[in-house]
């Protein structure tokens, strides 16, 4: 039985990057709306910003070799020969032995090249006395200093935040080309499970968790997620449900029936949906050893475990790097773990990759992970969690105080 053919993170890693290609349509929109989309163009900048020196504080315009040599005691001497407006250009040279009153952002006068802080010099009836010398560029941004005309500003593949929008607004560009948002199908399963609306439960009944966590995943990541509801073990009628969806969506996920069991039906549906199929089914991975994944006609469908805490740790794990693969996001890898240590030792089987829940606590400056035991049904485990660590296949466990890396749940 191909479920017991487990494969390594690692592996699976490795298939997802094969199997899995960005979907290239776009669309403009307005940059207004472009938050958390990935950009399908280049942004090159047709502007230089600024597009003229300007003074980073409020203070006096100069000649920064005229200020050399003063000091509180020594201090030199300028004529202040009148004041920058703001938004206004200044077409005035300054002249030798001059000074001109500039506010913080206002254009620095062609010739000077620095400006002196109010608190460093001071306005004697016209005579500005300075107190300290500046350095030439001192307090002014130059021309083109942020943003230089020709420069590629934003690359292709970027997922834009908010520092990407400020960028495009300050050439002036109010359109922007993005990938076409994804949307993400999602259906969960079991003959128990019912809408988590459900008032009164019936002994043996379950509320639909996962619908939740794994919905509200695909939207913190940018992408729309249209659930289909909950489909009882009934093969044909799973078979119908997930298909209709699996046509409208461009990645299905599907929640319980993974296993082996007797109505575990979801590898069967997803070998309908078309070819190659199931390339995972099984992971030597805790929790979550019966994930299924696959390809059918282009688009991923992944199989997710029911047990809730295993349904979101697996999504987390692999549904975001699907995701990510299949939005066209190029963007170079952010710090995706970090360091921390072990309140607790821990013990794992070599040859499966163990995720731990995890609480964090700061203690004298370095961040220690507290392990959260519970079965991987418990949702309440999540709940007090501020992350999962890795404990790698290599090892047999890891002790009290040892570094481990922590994925965080946001
Ligand atoms: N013989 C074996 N049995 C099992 C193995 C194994 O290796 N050999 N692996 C276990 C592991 S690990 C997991 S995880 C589960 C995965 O099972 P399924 O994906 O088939 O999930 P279900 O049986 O449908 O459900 C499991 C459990 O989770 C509850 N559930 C399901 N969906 C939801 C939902 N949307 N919201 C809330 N709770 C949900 C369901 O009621 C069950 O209690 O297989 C083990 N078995
Ligand atoms: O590993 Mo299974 O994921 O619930 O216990």
């Amino acid at each position: 039985m191909q479920f017991f053919k487990v494969k390594t993170v690692e592996e699976t890693y490795t298939l997802i990057e094969e199997f899995v290609k960005a979907i290239k349509d776009t669309e403009e929109i307005p940059l207004e709306e472009s938050l958390h989309r990935i950009l399908a163009e280049d942004i090159i900048a047709t502007e230089n910003v600024p597009s003229f020196p300007r003074s980073t504080v409020d203070g006096y315009a100069v000649m920064a070799k005229e200020t050399f040599g003063s000091s509180e005691t020594m201090p030199g001497f300028l004529n202040v020969a009148g004041s920058v407006k703001m938004g206004e250009e200044v077409t005035t040279h300054l002249k030798s032995g001059e000074a001109v009153y500039i506010p913080t952002g206002g254009m620095v006068p062609p010739n000077s090249d620095s400006v002196i802080m109010i608190e460093h010099c001071e306005d004697l009836a016209g005579l500005l006395n300075t107190y300290k010398q500046v350095a030439p560029g001192e307090n002014v941004i130059q021309i083109g200093e942020d943003v230089r005309i020709g420069d590629v500003l934003i690359e292709n593949g970027t997922k834009l935040r908010p520092q990407e929008l400020g960028a495009i607004a300050a050439i002036g560009k109010s359109k922007v080309t993005v990938y076409k948002q994804l949307t993400i199908g999602y259906l969960s399963s079991g003959d128990e499970i019912v809408p988590y609306e459900t008032k009164d439960l019936q002994i043996g009944q379950v509320r639909d968790i996962n619908a939740l966590t794994i919905t509200s995943l695909v939207n913190e990541w940018g992408a729309k997620a249209i659930y289909a509801g909950i489909v009882t073990d009934d093969y044909s009628e799973y078979q119908r449900v997930a298909k209709e969806l699996f046509d409208k969506v461009d990645c299905l996920v599907l929640s319980g029936g993974s296993s082996v069991g007797a109505k575990d039906y979801t590898t069967k549906v997803i070998e309908t949906l078309g070819q190659p199929g199931v390339f995972t089914h099984g992971i030597s991975i805790k929790p979550g050893k019966p994930t299924i994944l696959a390809m059918a006609k282009d688009k991923p469908v992944i199989g997710l475990p029911g047990h809730p805490a295993s349904a979101m740790i697996i999504f987390s794990l692999f549904g975001e790097k699907i995701v990510k693969k299949l939005s066209g996001e190029t963007s170079r890898n952010k710090l995706e773990r970090v360091q921390v240590r072990l309140t607790k030792n821990i013990h794992s089987s070599m040859g499966r990759t163990d995720y731990i829940r995890v609480k964090l606590s700061e203690k004298d400056g370095e961040w220690w992970a507290d392990p959260i035991i519970g079965k991987s049904g418990l949702i309440s485990t999540l709940v007090q969690s501020d992350g999962i660590v890795e404990i790698s296949a290599e090892y047999e466990g890891v002790r009290q105080g040892e570094f481990v890396p922590a994925i965080l749940l946001r």
